[in-house]
């Protein structure tokens, strides 16, 4: 050991004195010999290039440092000497970075071709400035593959490194500007996580996966680099939480566009121009911003007067010129009211998917049950999907269940009592004009004015369901028919494609009508052409995304019996004539003993029974239908 310290201090000694006898010139003519006869070609990579840093300096940083060292293709050219690299963690970054120590060298094999790389770094005692640089040593003949293949293979390597391990960011707004400390999302929603509909992720996952690889197919049809997405539905159905999983998936940073902390549509421009590719802008509840809400509509503006951006500033944002300094850009707008949105924020082009959020299904159940209690399977499932569906509890809702316990038995009991609540709510709560008096009464509900509504032969109903209270007016005769409507079908004008209550209650009112005339009406008496007609209507309720399909169901059950009604009809009229037939023999056989008259009784009123037996299971046929109707 003694004698290789010795040797070692021995070479250190003679390097310091040839250095010290043989001035820098001569050394460096000497180099400058040996190279010309050398097959070695050396690419020098400094820090900066020209007057800005040199991208391919940090490129070959990051990949010697990450691709490199696990790179199974290193080979250490030193002869066996250890190797020295730096390792740490940025808190930036989620793993671990590696880095070449000053003077270290390694070997890539490329294609076969050996790439040498060292790490030089110089210190001028005079200038006191520190240097650093990399080397890439290659055989002559190879310089046309370095060139071509080697240097471009180094810059996309390191991009694609740089973006595995970058943290996806969250900026917002303060002040008229990216908060310039913008935080790390350390969000753990991902596409697994994310309880969904199996087919609707799919289709997510694959639309975003080719956006991401599409840049040549965009380039193609002329069309810029980027893609909008609506995600609407009801409040914790995971509008956010599919954002932050896009965010995950793609490695993008997310800018939340807090329009109501913008003040211009200048301020606006100047935002978007800051915003970096690769990034998802979300407009979070675009409905709440009053200014871009649908003009159709007639809101009123200035009620928000915060709100100072306008819809043209928006449209041009997202999609005029501004938008083109930009790439591999994704826009989400939010909303809980998709009707309420401008249709020209959603055209297509603009918004290019509109995806709705619902609320939890039993399959999304499962999923959540998966992640948080890690079971698939339970005897209380059956239950849980006997009641979810009409129980519109969103996936938020029921992920706050089923984080109560560690214990899945109390989780699901509770989520169960939970949901049977919701099933309660969910169906409407009716009240009429008498109901409400009485609560104004009694102080519930606080006064109104109902004169126009004492004054008129209407009733207005309240209808409260889970997340909306609606009112609509119909005539008083139909108020009980409507309250049924609602207890048994829950809102059916909820989704109608009209929005006025006036409108909406117009279709209830024909609704109620034709099931007012269904239960008054003997069925053989029906018309074909009056049953025709209300088929009709039927149909153009269904258009106007009335949920009418159990009253289309009705009248299709009752356009079938109506064979047996016209049947049934002419049963009466021959029951009606035996009855008579009998009433008449009776008065003719009294007093006297006519045998075959009494026979001939006696066979009609077996007939007449088995009539009456044949109408009444027409009959029970027909109220069965009947029962149906609400
Ligand atoms: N589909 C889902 N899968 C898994 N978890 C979900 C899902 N939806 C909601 N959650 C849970 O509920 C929480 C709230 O959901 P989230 O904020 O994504 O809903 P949202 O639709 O954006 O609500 P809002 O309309 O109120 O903004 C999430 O943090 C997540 O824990």
């Amino acid at each position: 050991m003694a004698s290789v310290l010795s040797l070692l201090g021995a070479f250190t000694i003679i390097r310091s004195t040839i250095r010290e006898l043989i001035p820098q010139e001569v050394r460096a003519y000497l180099w400058n010999l040996t190279q010309r006869f050398s097959s070695e070609f050396t690419l020098v990579i400094e820090r900066t290039h020209g007057s800005s840093s040199n991208s391919l300096f940090k490129a070959a940083a990051i990949y010697l440092g990450g691709h490199v060292l696990a790179s199974a293709t290193v080979f250490d050219s030193t002869g066996g000497s250890p190797q020295r690299f730096l390792v740490g963690k940025s808190e930036n970054v989620r793993n671990f970075t590696y880095a070449l120590d000053k003077n270290s060298e390694i070997v890539d094999l490329f294609r076969g071709v050996p790439m040498k790389w060292k790490f030089r770094l110089d210190f001028s005692a005079t200038t006191q400035i520190e240097t650093r640089w990399y080397e890439l040593c290659f055989n002559k003949k190879h310089a046309e593959i370095v060139k071509s293949e080697y240097l471009p293979h180094v810059l996309d390597t390191a991009k694609r490194l740089k973006d595995q391990t970058r943290t996806v960011k969250f900026h917002i707004i303060r002040r008229d500007w990216w908060c310039p400390s913008a935080v790390n999302i350390d969000h753990p929603m991902t596409f697994e996580t994310l309880a969904m509909d199996a087919d609707l992720k799919k289709n997510i996952l694959d639309d975003l996966n080719s956006f991401i690889n599409g840049k040549e197919y965009y380039k193609k049809i002329g069309r810029l680099w980027k893609r909008g997405y609506l995600l609407y539905g009801p409040p914790g159905t995971g509008k956010s939480s599919l954002i932050a999983a896009m965010a995950n998936h793609l490695n993008f940073d997310i800018y939340n566009l807090n329009l109501s902390a913008v003040k211009s549509d200048s301020v606006l421009e100047d935002l978007l121009l800051q915003v970096s590719n690769r990034s998802i802008i979300v407009v979070e509840d675009i409905d709440c911003t009053i200014k871009l809400q649908n003009r159709e509509a007639g809101e009123q503006v200035d009620s928000f007067p915060r709100v100072q951006v306008t819809l043209s500033g928006l449209l041009n944002a997202i999609d005029g010129l501004l938008s083109c300094c930009a790439n591999e850009r994704i826009v989400v707008f939010t909303t809980n009211y998709k009707e309420r949105i401008d249709p020209a924020l959603l055209r297509a082009g603009r918004m290019d998917r509109h995806i709705c959020l619902s609320y939890c299904t039993f399959s999304t159940f499962k999923q959540l049950a998966a992640n948080y209690l890690n079971i698939f399977n339970h005897d209380h499932f059956g239950r849980v999907e006997e009641l979810i569906e009409n129980a519109k509890a969103s996936p938020a809702e029921v992920a706050g269940e089923l984080m109560k316990s560690k214990d899945p038995e109390v989780c699901l009991e509770g989520l169960i009592a939970f949901l049977e609540s919701k099933v309660s709510q969910a169906r409407f709560q009716i009240t009429s004009i008498e109901d409400r008096r009485l609560e104004e009464k009694n102080g519930i509900r606080p006064k109104k004015d109902t004169e126009n509504e004492h004054s008129s032969n209407a009733t207005t109903f309240l209808a409260v369901g889970c997340d909306s209270v609606r009112e609509y007016r119909v005539k008083a005769d139909l108020a009980l028919i409507l309250k049924n409507v609602f207890l048994k079908h829950g809102n059916i004008v909820e989704n109608s494609s009209l929005n006025s209550m006036q409108c909406l209650s117009s279709l209830l009112e024909v609704v109620c009508g034709i099931i007012q005339r269904l239960q008054a009406v003997e069925f053989e008496e029906l018309t074909e052409v009056e049953l025709e007609s209300m088929i009709t209507s039927v149909r153009d309720l269904e258009y106007l995304k009335v949920e009418v399909g159990w009253l289309n169901k009705r009248l299709d059950e009752i356009t079938q019996a109506l064979p047996l009604a016209k049947h049934c009809s002419s049963l009466k009229e021959e029951r009606g004539k035996n009855l008579q037939d009998i009433e008449k023999m009776e008065k003719e056989v009294k007093g006297c003993e006519d045998e075959s008259k009494s026979l001939k009784i006696q066979e009609t009123k077996a007939r007449t029974e088995e009539l009456s037996e044949k109408i009444s299971s027409i009959e029970t046929k027909f109220n069965q239908i009947r029962d149906g109707l609400p």
